[in-house]
């Protein structure tokens, strides 16, 4: 933030010669106020100093990145290597490595994560770029989506190869979806070419052996550190710039959320006399008009309505996009019908699921978490979206999972909620949050005895609990 102005309020007129203010954010007295207003500023007679404060222009589709790899092998040198050579271009503002490595801490439902975000452009798209510090801070970012990656840049030091943390980050690109990696070669400056190309080798070969399109990933090789200090650009400025454009080539570009068939996870059901039932909620993609056909789906229910009316801060529209916190007039639909944690939705495009494959990050006790490992057969409760849900946990590769540890866990459910692929759930046992996860698998459906048998686990347990409460 570039520091402007500072003085009195009473001196207006010195602030008049800046004609951009009005695009600048003002401090009083300390306290953030807020973009600078004109009319706030008269009369106030406080002191004062004016920042500048970018607004951004949405003139190229975005798209979020980010470094993964072993340690040390050159993840936060390649990003400030990236804004380096981008700034001679005018692209982005050059970061230094202290810059980056020194990441702010940032908090996502209960954990905490040091993660920077960096941003830059090619001529292409406009990217959001995140690098961590730590591998703990890279396994629990990937799995709470932190900074959702589109794509990612694996690093890999030619010096080295591949390594423990090299197939971890991949596992977990593949398991949460992140389908679409580009690869560097790394530290090519210490490893000569012989080297190099047989890290490329072993680097398609496990790629392949995971699911990747390995013979196909593009992969270059370059120099991180040279790239930064200037030196060499054959193998420094040169690969980079190399880098990114298979970057803006390999990775797509996320399809907007407005393309896809409209949904709302209801929030509330109001009835309103003379008019009918209301549902409210929050546009989470798509977008819908009024007259559009509708379907809800939650709680082993599905049924269909056609969208009558539409309002918004109470004023009528007659379309809301995604994002939207909308009311939606619903016809022929009793109050009694719906309820929060059902989700509206273009008929057909959602079906509801009891059963899924997850991976889940489980907070250790100073996150907030448990003190103790669990087993299988636990009892939790899902949130997601507006719903909650019993669900009884399984895992499958594993004895038990310890706290500050990530896992696969096959979940089953009560009963059938919407459930998608990549979407983002917290577990909690009681009023502790136990650890927060992402859908990777939608499994078949549960059989009417195996949800049976969730049922009386969970009627079993809460008649243990109430009578160790008595006790
Ligand atoms: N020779 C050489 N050294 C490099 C290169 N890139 C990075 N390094 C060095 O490798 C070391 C680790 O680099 P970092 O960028 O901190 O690696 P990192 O992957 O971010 O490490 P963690 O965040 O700790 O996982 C540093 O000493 C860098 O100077 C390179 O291209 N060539
Ligand atoms: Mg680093």
């Amino acid at each position: 933030m570039a520091f402007l102005f500072y003085g009195k309020l009473s001196n207006i007129s010195l602030l008049k010669t800046f004609s951009y203010l009005s695009n600048t954010e003002l401090i009083l007295n300390g306290k953030r106020s807020g973009i600078l207003q004109f009319a706030a500023l008269t009369n106030t007679g406080k002191r004062f100093y004016a920042t500048e404060k970018k607004v951004y222009q949405r003139t190229k589709p975005h798209c979020n990145v980010g470094t993964i790899g072993h340690v040390d092998h050159g993840k936060t040198t390649l990003t400030a290597a990236i804004t380096k050579v981008l700034s001679d271009q005018k692209l982005a503002e050059a970061k230094k490595y202290s810059d980056i490595d020194n990441a702010p801490e940032e908090k996502a439902r209960g954990i905490t994560i040091n993660v920077a975000h960096v941003e830059y452009q090619t001529s292409a798209r406009h990217y959001g770029h995140t690098d961590c510090p730590g591998h703990a801070d890279y396994i629990k970012n990937m799995i709470t989506g932190a900074a959702q990656m589109d794509g990612a840049i694996l690093v890999v030091a030619a010096t080295d190869g591949v390594m423990p943390q090299t197939r971890e980050h991949l596992l977990l690109a593949k398991q949460i979806g992140v389908n679409h990696i580009v690869v560097f070669i790394n530290k090519v400056d210490a490893a000569d070419a012989e080297m190099v190309e047989l890290v490329e080798m072993e680097i398609r070969e496990l790629m392949s052996e995971m699911g990747f399109d390995g013979d196909n990933v593009p992969v270059i090789s370059g120099s991180a550190l040279y790239a930064l200090d200037g030196k060499e650009p054959e193998v420094g400025s040169k690969a980079i710039l190399k880098l990114l454009d298979e970057v803006d080539k390999y990775i797509p570009t996320p399809t907007r959320e407005l393309d896809k068939p409209f949904l709302l996870p209801v929030e509330h059901v109001y009835s309103i006399p003379g008019r009918g039932t209301v549902v409210t909620g929050r546009l989470e993609r798509g977008v819908v008009k009024k007259g559009a056909d509708c379907e809800f789906v939650g709680y082993s229910k599905t049924f269909k309505s056609t969208i009558s009316g539409i309002e918004m801060f109470h004023q009528i529209l007659e379309e809301a996009q995604a994002g939207d916190q909308l009311g939606a007039l619903v016809r022929g639909v009793k109050r009694d019908d719906v309820r929060r944690g059902m989700v509206m939705c273009k008929p057909g495009s959602v079906k509801s699921n009891d059963h899924v494959e997850a991976q889940v990050y489980i907070l250790n006790k100073e996150e907030g978490g448990r003190s103790k490992p669990f087993t299988s057969f636990i009892q939790l409760q899902m949130f997601c979206r507006t719903w909650d849900c019993s669900c009884q946990v399984f895992i499958p590769d594993k004895e038990m999972v310890m706290p500050g540890e990530d896992s696969k866990l096959i979940l089953k459910m009560i009963r059938p909620m919407v459930l998608e692929q990549g979407q983002r759930f917290t577990l909690r046992d009681g009023s502790l949050t136990l650890g927060t996860g992402v859908v990777t698998n939608v499994l078949p459906q549960l059989s009417e005895q195996e949800r049976q048998t969730i049922t009386e686990g969970k009627k079993a347990r809460e008649k243990r609990m109430a009578t160790q409460n008595t006790k």
